[in-house]
């Protein structure tokens, strides 16, 4: 239930948003954990704060012409949303997947916000995109996609201005095309416009796995404030992409045992454990199916088509695959089966209804915007790292990592606790999150 001021607000970005269903929940998650930060600081309402930050403060759509190997022209929409500067430059990826549309790219941008905010690092937010569907297609396509899409891009960044990264469907080898092409229409080696870079050119040791390392510290922090650990812990992750890989790499060295992941054609299980080597040769280096994991383990690993990796009891579930991939039925599954945390690697994958579901059954739930921001936060250090042209160790850069999840949680938890609600993360990561956007809004007077 909304209080009848946010209530009235929230009817507005519905009529002035009109189909952008992912757009309105996540919106309506916001507004639904900030009514006690209103009653406490009524100046938030009087400067109306919620309802400029509802409202991006740009959105570029663009055509992307194209052609493909066979000579044949294609027209993808490319996508920008500049959704909040008042903390630093619009910071956010790029999602190329045939599902983006605007709905979609401003769900993932006003996240982005409150994640970047949690970060405590000076980011504000942005999400981009584009309809496009890299599967299937070859080297050279996937180049001349992203050199098209830049070609429209550019004009809009500027390492002061909008600065993007990875996200679905985008990983290093399209962030190398993309910042290759900037480059060379702006004729300017200008690092911090783009980060994700691979380490020969200005990219930061432990961007790559990041998102996944963070997302299991983060569930590392909410185990041991119940007094638990990862260690033996039986372990589910959906997905088998950037974020999915790190987060089983990591689990598996925190002591937890994954037992299953997936793709979007299904899920395996291998009891023993996914083995991380033989996942990271398949995914990201053959490009192909889960189904081959499971051929190639023999049988020590079972192959599951069309199903959802969430029918596996575990004690912790860790979504990076996708958003809303866990719905009412998924969660009481999961509670069923005796899971006592989540961590969301992914983009808002628990919809309204399986939040309620974990937290009415007690399980530990860690928002995305919380429990993900490892990997922003780790482009964030990319940008120091390239304004000051240096570049930091493995070892240094992952304890920066680790320390600034501990303080996102902390951070969470002392906010819940601060508003009435301890325990709740997701109260805690909107409330924090809001609070340092909405105070820069207020500095920075009407704009
Ligand atoms: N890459 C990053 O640094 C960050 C990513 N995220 C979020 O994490 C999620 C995953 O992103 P990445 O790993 O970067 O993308 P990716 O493109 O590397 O991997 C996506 C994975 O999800 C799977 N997938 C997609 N749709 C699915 C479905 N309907 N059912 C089952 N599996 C499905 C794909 O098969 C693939 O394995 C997204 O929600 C993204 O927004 C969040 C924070 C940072
Ligand atoms: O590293 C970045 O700038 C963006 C990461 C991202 O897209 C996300 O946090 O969802």
């Amino acid at each position: 239930m909304l209080h009848e001021k946010l209530q009235s607000i929230y009817d507005n970005v519905l009529r002035r948003n009109p189909g952008e269903t992912e757009f309105h929940q996540a919106v309506r998650e916001v507004l639904e954990s900030i009514g006690p930060a209103l009653g406490k600081h009524p100046e938030y309402a009087e400067s109306k704060i919620i309802e400029r930050i509802c409202e991006p403060e740009r959105q570029i759509i663009f055509r992307v012409p194209w052609e493909d190997d066979r000579g044949e022209v294609h027209i993808n929409r490319g996508f920008r949303v500049e959704f909040n500067s008042a903390l630093g430059p619009y910071k956010g990826g790029l999602r190329f997947h045939p599902s983006v549309y605007l709905g979609i790219v401003k769900f993932l941008g006003f996240e982005q916000i409150f994640k970047n905010s949690l970060t405590g690092l000076p980011i504000g937010g942005g999400k981009g995109g584009a309809d496009f569907d890299p599967k299937g297609r070859s080297e050279r396509e996937v180049m001349r996609f992203c050199q098209s899409f830049m070609t429209e891009l550019y004009r809009h960044l500027g390492e002061y201005t909008d600065v993007p990264a990875g996200d679905t469907g985008v990983g290093q080898r399209e962030i190398g095309y993309l910042f290759g092409q900037y480059k060379r229409i702006t004729n300017r080696y200008e690092s911090g416009v783009i980060t994700g870079k691979g380490l020969s050119y200005g990219g930061a040791q432990v961007r790559t796995e990041a998102t996944g390392y963070g997302c299991a510290f983060f569930v590392e922090e909410m185990l041991k404030a119940r007094g638990t650990s990862f260690d033996g812990k039986r372990v589910v992750v959906s997905g088998s992409g950037n974020v999915a890989i790190y987060t089983i790499e990591k689990v598996r060295q925190l002591g937890g045992t994954v037992v299953a992941c997936s793709d979007s054609s299904g899920y395996v299980v291998d009891e023993k454990g996914i083995d991380i080597d033989l996942l990271k040769q398949i995914k990201q280096v053959e490009r192909g199916r889960i189904e081959t994991y499971a051929q190639r383990r023999g049988g020590a690993a079972v192959y599951v088509p069309g199903r959802s990796v969430w029918e596996v009891p575990c004690e912790v579930a860790m979504p990076s695959a996708t958003q809303n991939e866990i719905t009412g039925r998924e969660a009481t599954a999961l509670v069923k089966g005796g899971c006592i945390a989540v961590g969301e690697g992914a983009n808002m994958p628990t919809t309204p209804e399986g939040i309620r579901i974990f937290q009415e059954a007690g399980v530990a739930f860690g928002i995305g915007k919380a429990a993900n921001a490892g990997g922003v936060a780790t482009s964030a250090l990319e940008m120091q790292q390239n304004a000051s042209r240096d570049s930091w160790s493995f070892e240094y850069s992952e304890q920066k990592l680790q320390d600034i999840m501990r303080d996102i949680h902390a951070r969470c938890l002392e906010t819940a606790e601060e508003y009435g609600m301890p325990g709740n993360y997701v109260a805690g990561a909107n409330i924090a999150g809001f609070k340092r956007v909405a105070d820069a809004m207020l500095s920075l007077g009407l704009i």
